[in-house]
């Protein structure tokens, strides 16, 4: 079953210099399967957050339709998750406050919301922690809580937005590992935007590369890789260097005219 797709999608913005439209994506097509991981990658201004927007409801598109699980979006999906680089936990919520706040939202009892956010804590490796305020964990205990958040409602399709650029290396690796795990687990349907090449490739079923603004999809790479629930694993493997090979060439990483990566 599909389970996200756009048809010819296209969404502009009013230039604040000219007053006009201006494109930021253009005749996007796209359709990932129920249980796959699909990353996209592109230079920065391409367009991919606004993608996700549309994904989630966000942002209409100018052009072209969005659907999700076969149903047009238009407006926020209740299904669908939502997870961004900033953690946006409530800095006067505690963290199981914090990771219960859609179940609250979902009126699930007070009792319900507490044996979902500990049990969704323990996993994110945030045991005795819970009764803790944002302000006294690290970044990277935080964002583990804004992932826990995240799957606190149990969507069905998550939209990951950089959720991992702000961490060092050996704190990303390890999230990584434990969110590629419960995608696979669940075989819940993921869409994660990233400048990390190796990230992509470690994390993902299907690669989406994007051109420059206007973005548009210029090359779908299938990963084909071992080992889609042990990023920690996939990274090890020799077909990593070729394939972050084939997408530095596709994003001209080094290229006189080379995009901006970040
Ligand atoms: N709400 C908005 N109003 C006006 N312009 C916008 C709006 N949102 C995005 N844009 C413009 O659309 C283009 C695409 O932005 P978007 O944030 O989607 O790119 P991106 O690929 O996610 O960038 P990055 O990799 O730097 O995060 C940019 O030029 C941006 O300035």
């Amino acid at each position: 079953m599909i389970e996200i797709e756009f048809r010819n999608v296209g969404k502009s913005f009013i230039d604040r210099q000219t007053n006009q439209p201006r494109a930021a994506v253009t005749n996007v097509n796209l359709s990932i399967r129920s249980g796959e991981v699909v990353s996209i990658i592109g230079p920065s201004g391409c367009g991919k957050s606004t993608l996700l927007n549309m994904g989630a409801g966000l942002y209409l598109p100018t052009a072209g339709e969005v659907f999700v699980s076969g149903e047009k979006v238009t407006k926020p999906v209740r299904k669908v998750a939502f997870m961004l680089q900033k953690d946006l936990l409530m800095p006067w919520r505690n963290i199981r406050a914090n990771v219960a706040l859609g179940l609250e939202i979902d009126g699930a009892s007070q009792q319900e919301q507490h044996r979902i956010a500990n049990e969704l804590l323990a996993k994110c490796h945030l045991k005795g922690f819970e009764d803790h305020y944002p302000y006294q964990l690290s970044g990277g205990m935080r964002q583990r809580a804004a992932l826990a958040r995240t799957l606190a409602v149990d969507p069905q399709v998550l939209l990951l937005d950089e959720p991992f650029s702000a961490l060092d290396a050996q704190t990303k690796m390890v999230l990584q590992q434990d969110l590629a795990k419960m995608l696979f687990e669940k075989r819940r349907t993921a869409l994660f935007i990233t400048h990390d090449l190796v990230e992509a490739i470690a994390l993902s079923d299907r690669l989406l590369v994007m051109s420059e603004r206007p973005g548009t999809i210029i090359e779908e790479i299938e990963v084909n890789l071992p080992h889609r629930d042990n990023p920690l694993e996939r990274r090890k493997l020799p077909e990593i260097g070729p394939l972050q090979g084939r997408l530095m060439e596709l994003l001209k990483v080094g290229k006189e005219e080379s995009a901006e990566l970040h």
